[in-house]
């Protein structure tokens, strides 16, 4: 149902309105002059207006402007005015004429705000502003507004499976189930019963009828989690599934249908796998029609990494139900240092190991980190050929601290109980090696030049701590 208001001084022409409106079972609103017109606008929401030309305060079209405002809709304008006015309408009109009229401007409207209004997406389990982020937000509300396939690509630990749950929990099939096919955890005799059921007695150890994940998610979404680790076997079943969406449990003579939305993830390079024969040509054109790449951590920026941090650590603090801890600006250096090889799951862990490192105290510390992340970053800093100073834990500590930082940057191998001075040494001498490899990139004139060791010692060096040259 539809607002309808008509501005016309001629009570005639607005009783005809109304009768003709109200049968269109539409709203229906009309004031004989512009002034009241104007001023029911400024206070309700109308559809269309009906507005005279001349009117006995002024002309009907001076007022579009101030009309055009009062809807609060700038493109209200392509309505209204689009080339003056929607339509113009030359009293006497017939009945048909403007009932045709009116439906051709409402069913207008109604695309429009279709178009420009989709539903919000609920994205509050997902953090990141990042603009690595924002791209993939509008490819993520452009799979959940669609029944698409969706292949979702990234490394380990980007959020993949949120992704694909947050795709199914915004869709159109957020009723039905969302259910998990692990391709990397099943083993090959049991993915096809796992995927597709089986009936009782059909093999040994099927001790009754076992519905499979395909039927289960009828009406839903099947997340093919790693997808380039299916077996081969099992991908050529897998693709008559997708073309026919039919199929059949092990041991039975019937088919079954299941009509699922798939979204499949992977860590892999399917294009690659295909080209080595890994991986069927045909069921990878039938895994995507979009495409979606989550972009490793070390990619998202600074902004990211510090708001995924708060977030866990938040959640942290209120599941142990303590006040929520302040982050020391030596933590946060370090976790924009480190590279997260293992991304947002990495980061959660490390999270958590810090939290529980930080007992009682109000305020996380880079100490309270993990001591092989800390070790990393140092590694980095002094092979990049930064100073002490620019890592960020030795720059703000003591003296005392530091030397009690140091000992977390020890290796795990010297961790605990002093070792003897020989083993520190040889530990020291290889890690000495690892520096003077990265630094000269590994040219042997240059690492003999800048340690000053002789060729027999370098060479017997290299030997000793399993080294090779590239
Ligand atoms: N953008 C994000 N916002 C909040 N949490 C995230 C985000 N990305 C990942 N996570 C969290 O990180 C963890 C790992 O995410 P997820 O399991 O979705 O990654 P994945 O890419 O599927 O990993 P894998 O390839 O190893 O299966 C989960 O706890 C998830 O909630």
């Amino acid at each position: 149902m539809a607002n309808i208001l008509v501005i016309d001084d001629d009570v005639d022409f607005c009783e005809t309105m109304a009768s003709l409106i109200q049968r269109m079972e539409h709203g229906f609103h009309a004031f004989y002059t512009l002034r009241e017109g104007v001023a029911f606008l400024s206070e309700t929401i109308v559809d269309v207006v009906f507005l005279d030309v001349r009117l006995p305060d002024g002309n009907g079209l001076d007022a579009i402007p101030r009309i055009r405002a009062s809807l609060g809709d700038p493109d209200g304008a392509e309505l209204a005015i689009a080339a003056g006015v929607w339509d113009y309408l030359v009293k006497p009109f017939s009945v048909k004429q403007t009932r045709l009229s009116l439906d051709r401007a409402l069913r207008y409207r109604l695309e429009k705000q279709q178009a420009r209004e989709p539903e919000p997406l609920d994205l509050s389990s997902v953090v990141g502003e990042g603009p690595a982020m924002k791209a993939c937000y509008t490819l993520l509300a452009q799979a959940a507004r669609s029944d698409s396939r969706v292949l979702i690509t990234g490394e380990t630990g980007t959020g993949k499976e949120l992704f694909a749950r947050t795709i199914h929990d915004n869709s159109s099939r957020s009723k039905g189930e969302f259910v998990v096919v692990d391709c990397a955890s099943i083993t090959e005799t049991l993915l096809e019963s796992t995927l597709f059921g089986h009936k009782k007695g059909s093999f040994t150890g099927a001790d009754s009828d076992r519905t499979g994940l395909v039927k289960m998610a009828d009406g839903g979404t099947l997340f093919l989690d790693e997808v380039g680790d299916m077996p081969l076997s099992i991908q050529k079943s897998f693709l008559r599934v997708l073309q026919e969406r039919r199929f059949r449990p092990v041991g039975e003579t019937r088919e079954l249908t299941s009509d699922f939305r798939l979204i499949a993830a992977t860590n892999r390079n399917l294009q690659e796998m295909v080209e080595e024969g890994k991986f069927r040509q045909d069921l990878l054109f039938r895994l995507w029609t979009i495409s979606l790449r989550l972009p490793p951590l070390r990619e998202r920026g600074a902004e990211d990494i510090r708001g995924l941090t708060r977030v866990h650590i938040r959640n942290l603090c209120q599941k142990a139900g303590v006040a929520m801890k302040e982050l020391a600006q030596d933590f946060l250096d370090v976790l924009l240092a480190y590279e997260w090889p293992g991304n947002v799951r990495e980061l959660f862990n490390v999270l958590e190991v810090a939290f529980v490192a930080s007992r009682e105290n109000k305020t996380l510390y880079a100490m309270d980190l993990p001591p092989e992340v800390r070790i990393r970053v140092m590694r980095a800093a002094l092979s990049d050929g930064r100073g002490a100073d620019d890592i960020p834990e030795i720059r703000v500590l003591s003296t005392e601290q530091s030397l009690s930082a140091m000992e977390n940057f020890l290796p795990d191998s010297l961790q605990g109980d002093l070792p003897t001075l020989k083993d520190f040494k040889a530990e020291m001498e290889a890690l000495y090696l690892d520096i003077l490899m990265k630094k000269t990139g590994g040219s042997p004139q240059e690492m003999m030049s800048v340690s000053g060791l002789s060729k027999s010692h370098f060479y017997a060096l290299l030997k000793k701590y399993g080294r090779s040259l590239k």
